[in-house]
């Protein structure tokens, strides 16, 4: 809606919709908003069609491979290595820009004019975009920050008050730059808005749908139920998964990761895993 209201021709393609071949024909720019689960079947569907190589791509999902623990940018890339790959990504709730509610966001690439192409076709009065040459850094901030917006909704789910949810905002956002760093992602990147700003936005909107969860978790709901009665794709859920994975293997401290994943898990209850976090050991709040 955005491009198409920038005057762009925008076609969608989507599962139950038209033939992707008569959707790729002659474009400059693939935007994959695919959840995670179905990214890499759609890249290599995308890969059977010929396409200009200035075909731009850009992704907005917001997850990671459990197979490879890949990110979706990672895997448009080694899908399609001679293109551009552009990550779109920030504090965007689709229902208030559908109701055409300012907002702001990033796009990232590698390559800075591939970003600056996909910034003015989306750039409105009512959308504003930033560039960002760390497109790990503004992919990893959107991922991420889904498992801490779970842990944000079990939080105000028990009514835990306006301090809790602050520390563990604030201790989420550490747990974020350091899990980006040891990917190779840049510190300043996750104080930005594809950082701080959707972790703000998420930890803090019933319209997010890992927040929801969450609520729901806290509220008595075992996960089954809960993801049978959300609408649309939580995917701090399987992010946390995948995440411990990594972070195991990484020797990665990741405690709000781990208390969250324990608790999708089924092998604690939010009160217990609340606990575990209070009574960790203490320690200084930074390593300098
Ligand atoms: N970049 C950004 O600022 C934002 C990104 N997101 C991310 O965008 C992604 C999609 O979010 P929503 O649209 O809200 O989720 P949704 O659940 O409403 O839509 C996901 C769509 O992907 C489709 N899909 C899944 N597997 C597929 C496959 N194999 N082939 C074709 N289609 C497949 C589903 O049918 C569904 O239509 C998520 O990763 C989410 O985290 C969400 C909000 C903002
Ligand atoms: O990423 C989002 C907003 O930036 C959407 O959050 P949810 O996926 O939790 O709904």
């Amino acid at each position: 809606n955005l491009a198409a209201a920038n005057g762009h021709q925008v076609r969608v393609w989507s599962r139950q919709g038209s033939q992707i071949q008569a959707v790729l024909k002659d474009v400059q720019i693939i935007l994959s908003a695919i959840s995670m689960i179905g990214v890499r079947d759609v890249a290599s569907q995308v890969q059977s069609f010929p396409l200009s190589p200035e075909t731009i791509f850009v992704t907005a999902t917001k997850g990671l491979d459990p197979q490879t623990t890949c990110t979706p940018s990672q895997i448009w890339q080694t899908v399609f290595p001679n293109h551009a790959v552009v990550v779109l990504s920030g504090p965007n709730l689709s229902k208030e820009i559908q109701m055409e509610l300012p907002a702001a966001t990033v796009v990232a690439s590698n390559i800075p004019t591939a970003a600056e192409i996909v910034q003015l076709v989306f750039s409105s009065h009512r959308f504003r975009v930033y560039t960002n040459p760390d497109p790990l850094g503004v992919e990893l901030g959107g991922t991420l920050k889904n498992v801490i917006a779970i842990a944000a909704g079990v939080c105000d789910g028990l009514q835990l008050g306006t301090n809790a949810k602050a520390a563990l905002v604030t201790r989420g956002l550490t747990e974020m730059v350091r899990i980006g760093n040891n990917w190779g992602a840049k510190t300043e990147t996750f104080y930005g808005l594809s950082g701080l700003g959707d972790l703000l936005a998420t930890c803090n909107s019933p319209l997010s749908r890992n927040y929801q969860v969450g609520y729901q978790l806290a509220g008595g709901k075992s996960l089954t139920e809960t993801l049978a009665n959300l609408q649309g794709t939580a995917e701090g859920v399987n992010t946390c998964r995948v995440l411990m994975q990594r972070a195991k293997q990484q020797s990665i401290p990741v405690p709000i990761t781990e208390q969250v994943y324990r608790l999708l898990q089924g092998e604690v209850t939010p009160q217990q895993a609340l606990d575990e976090l209070m009574l960790r050991d203490i320690k200084p709040e930074y390593n300098y």
